[in-house]
Formats: structure tokens, C-alpha cells, sequence
């Protein structure tokens, strides 16, 4: 807190001049440079006035004397944290084990630990991003953490962030800042913001540039960015430099550093850094087998193993050193250092708490100001809270309309820029029609063809299914985790993102099968009346979007590869009881119930009655003799009766309504799969 005991949460830049960076104003906080009011638990982004100075210059005894006096600003505490991982009712695997702890702002934080320790576990646990399966106390600034206003002020940046491959740095960025700010913020303000980050982060010169085409580090340093645009105070990082080189891992630590030293919790796992990078941290927290064997400065880490009796050779890396002792989960020396961190963070809360911190206390409401919340008992504190909460996501900034319409044109944008999603399936309709054309040339009108055109429509009625599903099963994976990590994070509804992304898909829905009808429509001969030509592109419309919409449950539900198999699998038994190979009536009685939910059943019906049904005339003869020249015998003969092409309208609608519903579903079983 400031000496002066004010309200002000003060950041500084690097040139580590104290700098108010924020003024209470009316419950909100004020941004001196872009003036933009937003309430006082989330601060704004940092300035861009780091770039070019260096690390070593930041770490001066100036600025870590006004760190020492932002230490209290923010603490956050651990002590009994466990996480059992439920399999199923008789497997249960128990990941973190009373896990004790303690991040401080103004200090970066390494965790560091064997693969498999449960460091990620633990990050995830904390951030909250895991609920279920984890219990323990959690509190900020010592006192029970309230999850909700928790995950607004804090941003977890996991290993494999997620992000729309086919939207620029700078488009990425405008999609935060459009969901992430409060509504009042100006374009002015937002694009301000924006080129503080991309300067901030080094990513200007990207701005332009598809995240997929990013480097590594420029992929990081825009994960970074993302969750910047509402400056969190507390930060937790996933491996923020794996698949990077040294030069590149050093400048993500270095900004995390100076992110730190801005005022910031920072926590963030790292394997094996090297010397140079560990003089970087602040502070390190050592897993090992889900159990925490040190908490604390780095300073005090190899004294602490030294106690232990784990004895730090001379010139050796500090970090290989602490990795190599917390491998060896079978060492009975290991308990005393974990004895030894449970003790020094259970009893260092009680003697906070008991002495009963109310500057602690006030912070945790609001820890960016002095609020007057009554000081605590240690009996609040001590209590096991259990994170299995119901709400445990922060509400949205702006309104449903604006969340919808910032997920449209991001939803478009993207899904237009997809060579697979578009251009790819376009030609492919228009070349499969041309295709249908040639090898069934003029024959819609022969009665010495009938059996062959109704084959041309099953193919027609393949195509249109798979050609529509398969893109849709590709697309949802990356898009399903960006929805994951933006809805949990409060950036908008189900219903938002929902509702954008069926309206965005419209178009496309719409233009592939016309396009395949109009062209195999002319060429296979079909008759040249208005009302067939429009009930059957209707049929095909309805089949796209069943095929798109099936896609869409089956992709978001599952694994791609899961999805691929899936898919043919679950429809094409519907196939058989689609009365094409067997005729309806000829399918055994217990077996009916199948027809009469087989989707394929009514797009073969809709589409040969829209052809054939309606008292069409009689067709011509190639022939000599043709046996379904007269179209009703030849829909009597495959079971169709009468003139019900509305009730196999439907019949689909009843499926696409259904799958709509199941996708809707499928969203939400995500996002509980992912807690
Ligand atoms: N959903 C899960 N189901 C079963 N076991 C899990 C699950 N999540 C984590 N684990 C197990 O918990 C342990 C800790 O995993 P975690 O990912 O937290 O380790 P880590 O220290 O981050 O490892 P790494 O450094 O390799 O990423 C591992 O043994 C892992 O197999």
C-alpha cells in the first residue's frame, strides 16, 4: 500500500518512478493517460514506456524498495489445498497433497518441479480454473478468497492458450478489449489500449499478421497481451517459455519480470530455467509428487534445503539442483522440507491472522483500495472451503446485443478466412455438381431411368450430409477451447456465443447446397418447373444443415478424430432405414420405430416427391418399354405414399431443432468437463 496510507494502488513503469497509475473516482479507478473510468478491482493496462529498457536496469535497489513497500498490496495464501481426481466411482487419484504457499505482488514467482508433480494442477487449482475434485484454503490478502471476484482480477495463461488462428494480433486484441472493458470505453480509449500492449509486449509490428503465422514467442507474448486489456493485478502463467529458445524464453520471463514489478502477482511454472533466467525470480515454490517442499525467496531456497539436509553443490544451477532432489519422491529427507513449508505457512497465517490484519482484511473485497471490511476470525480463515460453487465465473462487462454482435463479425471473420470452411467447399459443391452432370446427363425425365435418377439422388443426398458435417467436426476443436477459456473467463454468455455462431454459419449453409442444386438441378434434366425446383434446393437446405449441425454436437462433444469416427458411424445405420435399400413396409415391425427417425428417410422421401409426386405426367420413354414411366407406381413401389412432402419438412425441422438443442447442450457439458 501507499506510505501515505491513500487508496491508490500504484504501479510503476520501468523507468521505476512511482507513478499513480490509477485515482479513485466515484468506485472507479481513472487512467491518467487514456482517462478511461473502469471500477476499481481491475486497474488499466500497463504503460508502453518499457520498451528499450533493460531488464538489469528495472532491478535497481530504487525499485525494489518500493517493491518491499507494495509487498502488501497483495498476498495470496494456500495452506491444505488438495485435489483428487474422480475417474470414475472406485479410481481416485489425489494430485495435490495439503499444498502450503504464498505469492506476494511485486515478486515473480517460479514453480518449478518434475514433469508430472502437479505444478499445472496447482496453477489451475489456484487460478480456478479447476473446481471440481479441489478443496482447501485459498484466501487474498488473508481472507477466504471469493472465487467470483477472484477470477475477475486474476488471468490464468495456460500452456496452450487458445486463440482463433485466423484473426490478426490486432483483431485478437479488439475482441478483448470489446468483451473484456466496460461498455462506457471508447474506440479512441480501446485503440489506445491496444497499441500500449503491442508496444508493450514488442508485438507492433505484428499487428497485421494472422496468429497463425506468429512465431512461438509473438504467440506467447499475445496470450500475454489478451489477458492484459484489464491489466489483472494477479497473473498465473503455464510454462510461458516451453517450445521457446533461450533468447526467447529470457524476454518472456523479462516481461513477466517487469509485469511483477509493476505491482502484480505473478506466478508461473518453468522448467529447468537456466542460471541467468532464475536471477529473474523472486521467489520459488518447489512441487514435487503433489506436495510443496519450499514456498519462499530464493534467497532462503537452498538454506531451507541445507536444513534438510540437501546440501546445494558449489557452482552448481540452483534450479537443477532443487528438480534433482524433488524427482526423488522415495527420499524420507523430502518430508521434512514438506513438514517444514506446512509449518512455516500454516503458522505464519494464524500469527497474520491473529493479529488480527484489518488493512489484510480490507483488501480482499477490493484489493486495489483500503476497504472497511471488519477484520476476520481465525476461525472464517481456518475453515476448508470447498471450491465445488456453482458460480464461480465472473458476469459479463457488456450487454448480451454487444456480446452477440462482437462474436458475429469475430465468428464470420474467422470462418470466411478458413480456405477448408469456405473456398474448398464451395469448389467442391460446384465441382461434384458438375460432376453429378456429366455422369448423369439429362436423365431426370426418362422412364427408362427412374431407378438411376433416384440413385442420383441418394448421392446427391450423401453429399450434401458429409460435405457439410466433416468441415463442421474440423472447425469445432480450436474454436471449443477458445469458447472454454473466454466464457469461463466472463467474457460473454453461452447464449451470446451460441446465437453467433449459428447465424454465422448461415450464409455458407445457404450457398453450398444452392449452388449444388441449381447446377445438378439443369443438368441431370430434373423437371423444369418452379415449384419442384424450390421444394427440392428446400430438401437440400434442410440436409446441409443437419449434416452442419450434427458436425457441430459430434465436434464440440468429442475429441476431431472422435468426431471423424463418429459421425458415419451414428448415421449411416440410419442408412439402412432410410427406405432406399429396403423398402419401408418390408422393414419387420419392431424395427419401424427406426424408420420413423431415420433423417435420411424423409430427405429421400422429400426430394423423390418433389420430383415425382404431385401429379406429375407421365415421363418419357427411352425405350421400348419403361416400367416406371408412370411416376406415382414408381413412388408406390418404394412405399411412398401420398403427397407429403410437408410432413418430411417436418420431420427435419424436428431433427434440426433437436440437434440445436444438443448443441446448446454440448457447449454446456464443455464447459462442466472443463471445471
Ligand atoms: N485429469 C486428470 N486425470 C488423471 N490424472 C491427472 C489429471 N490431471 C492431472 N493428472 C495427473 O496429476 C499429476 C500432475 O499433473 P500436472 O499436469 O499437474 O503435472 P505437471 O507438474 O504440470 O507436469 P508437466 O510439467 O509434465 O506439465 C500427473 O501425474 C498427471 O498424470
Amino acid at each position: 500500500m501507499p506510505a501515505d496510507g491513500s487508496d491508490e494502488f500504484q504501479l510503476t513503469n520501468s523507468s521505476n518512478k512511482p507513478k499513480p497509475m490509477t485515482t479513485p473516482v466515484n468506485g472507479t479507478i481513472k487512467h491518467q493517460q487514456t482517462n478511461i473510468a473502469i471500477p476499481t478491482h481491475q486497474p488499466l493496462p500497463p504503460h508502453a514506456s518499457t520498451n528499450g529498457v533493460s531488464l538489469a536496469a528495472s532491478v535497481n535497489l530504487k525499485a525494489s524498495q518500493q517493491q518491499q513497500q507494495r509487498q502488501s498490496d497483495l498476498r495470496l495464501h494456500f495452506s491444505n489445498v488438495n485435489y483428487v481426481h474422480k475417474q470414475c466411482k472406485s479410481i481416485t487419484t489425489q494430485i495435490l497433497n495439503d499444498a502450503c504457499g504464498e505469492f506476494k505482488s511485486g515478486r515473480l514467482t517460479a514453480i518449478l518441479g518434475p514433469s508430472g508433480a502437479g505444478k499445472t494442477s496447482l496453477l489451475n487449482a489456484l487460478s480456478g480454473f479447476k473446481a471440481s475434485g479441489v478443496t482447501g484454503n485459498i484466501e487474498l490478502n488473508g481472507k477466504p478468497r471469493n472465487i467470483v471476484e477472484f477470477r475477475r482480477m486474476s488471468s490464468y495463461i495456460p500452456q496452450n492458450f487458445a486463440m482463433l488462428d485466423l484473426l490478426t494480433v490486432q483483431e485478437t486484441l479488439r475482441v478483448s478489449t470489446d468483451l473484456k472493458l466496460p461498455a462506457e470505453t471508447t474506440i479512441k480509449e480501446k485503440d489506445k489500449i491496444i497499441s500500449n500492449i503491442l508496444e508493450m509486449l514488442n508485438l507492433t509490428h505484428s499487428r497485421n499478421t494472422l496468429v497463425q503465422n506468429l512465431s512461438g514467442g509473438e504467440y506467447k507474448r499475445l496470450s500475454i497481451g489478451v489477458e492484459m486489456v484489464t491489466n489483472p493485478p494477479i497473473m498465473f502463467f503455464d510454462e510461458p517459455t516451453s517450445g521457446l529458445d533461450s533468447v526467447a524464453s529470457y524476454q518472456i520471463i523479462s516481461y513477466l519480470h517487469k509485469l511483477a514489478r509493476d505491482g502484480r502477482v505473478i506466478a508461473c511454472v518453468v522448467h529447468q530455467p537456466s542460471s541467468r533466467l532464475m536471477k529473474l525470480f523472486d521467489d520459488i515454490l518447489v512441487v514435487s509428487n503433489g506436495c510443496i517442499l519450499y514456498s519462499g525467496p530464493q534467497e532462503g531456497m537452498l538454506a531451507e534445503f541445507q536444513k534438510s539436509g540437501f546440501e546445494c553443490p558449489q557452482y552448481y544451477n540452483p534450479a537443477d539442483y532443487v528438480l534433482e532432489v524433488s524427482s526423488d519422491f522415495t527420499n524420507p529427507l523430502l518430508s521434512k522440507l514438506i513438514h517444514d513449508n506446512r509449518m512455516k505457512h500454516n503458522s505464519g497465517f494464524k500469527t497474520a491472522n491473529n493479529n488480527g490484519n484489518a488493512e489484510s482484511a480490507a483488501l480482499l473485497t477490493n484489493p486495489l483500495s483500503k476497504a472497511s471490511t471488519p477484520p476476520h476470525t481465525t476461525v472464517d480463515m481456518l475453515s476448508t472451503i470447498s471450491l465445488e460453487t456453482e458460480g464461480i465465473r465472473p458476469k459479463e462487462r457488456v450487454s448480451v446485443w454487444r456480446q452477440f454482435m462482437v462474436l458475429l463479425k469475430r465468428s464470420t471473420t474467422s470462418t470466411y478466412r478458413n480456405m477448408l470452411s469456405v473456398r474448398l467447399r464451395i469448389i467442391m459443391h460446384i465441382a461434384v455438381a458438375i460432376l453429378l452432370g456429366i455422369v448423369f446427363w439429362q436423365i431426370g425425365n426418362d422412364g427408362a431411368k427412374t431407378l438411376t435418377n433416384a440413385s442420383c439422388i441418394f448421392f446427391v443426398v450423401m453429399f450434401v450430409f458429409f460435405g457439410n458435417a466433416m468441415p463442421s467436426i474440423f472447425l469445432c476443436p480450436q474454436e471449443c477451447a477458445v469458447f472454454i477459456r473466454e466464457y469461463l473467463n466472463g467474457w460473454y454468455s453461452i447464449k451470446s456465443y451460441y446465437l453467433a455462431k449459428i447465424i454465422s454459419d448461415l450464409p455458407l449453409q445457404f450457398v453450398c447446397p444452392t449452388l449444388l442444386t441449381c447446377i445438378a438441378y439443369f443438368m441431370t434434366g430434373q423437371p423444369m418447373e418452379l415449384g419442384r425446383g424450390v421444394m427440392f434446393w428446400g430438401m437440400c437446405l434442410l440436409t446441409g444443415m443437419i449434416g452442419h449441425f450434427m458436425g457441430l454436437v459430434c465436434g464440440s462433444l468429442f475429441q476431431m478424430q472422435m468426431g471423424v469416427f463418429l459421425v458415419p458411424c451414428l448415421t449411416i445405420p440410419l442408412l439402412i432405414f432410410s427406405g432406399f435399400f429396403i423398402r419401408i413396409f418390408e422393414v419387420a415391425a419392431y424395427l419401424k420405430i427406426l424408420c420413423d427417425i431415420s433423417f435420411f428417410r424423409y430427405t429421400i422421401e422429400g426430394l423423390l416427391r418433389s420430383l415425382y409426386a404431385y401429379d406429375r405426367p407421365d415421363l418419357e420413354c427411352s425405350l421400348e418399354f419403361c416400367y416406371y414411366r408412370h411416376p406415382k407406381k414408381f413412388l408406390k413401389d418404394f412405399g411412398m405414399f401420398g403427397d407429403l412432402y410437408g410432413q418430411d419438412v417436418m420431420a427435419l425441422c424436428i431433427w434440426i431443432l433437436a440437434l440445436m438443442i444438443l448443441f446448446l447442450f454440448s457447449l454446456w457439458l464443455r464447459i462442466k468437463k472443463a471445471l
